[in-house]
């Protein structure tokens, strides 16, 4: 079981061009898309977080129930669903800006236990940076590093909810030796201002950076190893770096590498597979609007 741990939203995807375009709700936010397209391959997930009573927590929820996504020890609150507004740029790339003020997801409370048979831990976006919910998504990935189970993290910078960024920098390097694999885009990569080797020096047994059309590159402690990204007609990227998470703890999880030192141990073959995957199942995201992750059937062949 691959337990997912941050919020979900609702994304507005503009539909048109303009400051009058139509805003098309869909089903989002990091963790939840990474949470549905585990689903969807076929690894068994647990999604962990604070949802809404309202319409759009709701619909969260089921589309969550209908991937097969354990959603049992889901929180809920009366407090509204976060949104996201997206606008998305020509070649496809997404920015957002936040309706979070007084939102349900940021009041997650660390649960006392991670459900039985958790194999890893999936932590990311903007769960870690709003409080007080931040620091109780915190407090889990400590506990579950402590407990010895495999921790990703896909820190997906949003510098707009981001109010003190040297603060921010300063807890990200402080998450590290709790991590197993970090995951992160090229420009969350130069907004941080790390290298992938100091990242490795602390903690994570692998470094893994998406690079929009151009692929993928894993950096560990044997290596680096790169895929280019698929050609593919782009309608937007929203979700393609979740989907790239999801397929990477899906892929280790099939080869039984859900651990540090499977990590390390694996090779070139091993490693451009991996990629290989990640990036066939990112290009089907970007492939159609809003956060649709691939079905394990599109990716056969
Ligand atoms: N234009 C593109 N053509 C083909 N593949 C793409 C394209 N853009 C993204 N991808 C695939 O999606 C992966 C993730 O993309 P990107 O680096 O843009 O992540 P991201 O910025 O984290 O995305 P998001 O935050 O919207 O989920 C890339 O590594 C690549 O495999
Ligand atoms: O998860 C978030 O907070 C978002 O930024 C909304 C988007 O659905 C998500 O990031 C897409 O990757």
């Amino acid at each position: 079981m691959i337990v997912v741990a941050g919020e979900a939203l609702i994304d507005l995807v503009p539909r048109g061009t303009g400051a009058l375009a139509a805003l098309q709700p869909a089903l989002g936010g990091g963790p939840y898309n990474t949470a549905v397209a585990l689903g969807r391959l076929g690894s068994p997930a647990a999604f962990c977080s604070r949802v809404s009573y309202d319409a759009f927590g709701e619909a969260l929820l089921d589309r969550l129930r209908e991937t097969g996504v354990d959603v049992s020890s889901v929180q809920r609150g009366t407090e509204p669903t976060t949104l996201a507004v997206a606008t998305v740029g020509a070649d496809g790339s997404a920015a957002y800006s936040f309706y979070v003020d007084g939102t349900a997801d940021r009041l997650f409370t660390a649960p006392s236990a991670l459900p039985p048979g958790t194999r890893a831990v999936s932590f990311g976006t903007c769960s870690l940076v709003l409080e007080p919910g931040a620091s109780a998504y915190e407090e889990l990935m400590r506990a579950a590093a402590a407990q010895g189970v495999f921790t990703a993290l896909d820190p997906n910078i949003r510098a707009g909810l981001i109010p003190d960024a040297d603060a921010y920098r300063a807890r990200f390097k402080s998450w590290l030796p709790s991590v197993s694999l970090l995951k992160l885009s090229e420009e969350d990569a130069r907004w941080l201002g790390g290298t992938p080797q100091e990242w490795l020096a602390a903690g994570p047994a692998a470094v893994v950076i998406t690079r929009g059309g151009d692929g993928l590159t894993a950096y560990t402690a044997s290596g680096e190893y790169a895929v280019p990204g698929e050609r593919v007609e782009v309608v937007d990227t929203i979700g393609a770096g979740d989907t790239v998470n999801a397929a990477l703890l899906h892929g280790l999880a099939a080869r039984d590498a859900l651990s540090t030192q499977a990590l390390a141990a694996l090779g070139s073959d091993g490693w451009t597979g991996l990629l290989g995957f990640a990036a066939r199942a990112a290009a089907v995201t970007c492939s159609r609007a809003g956060a649709e992750p691939p079905y394990a059937y599109e990716l056969e062949g």
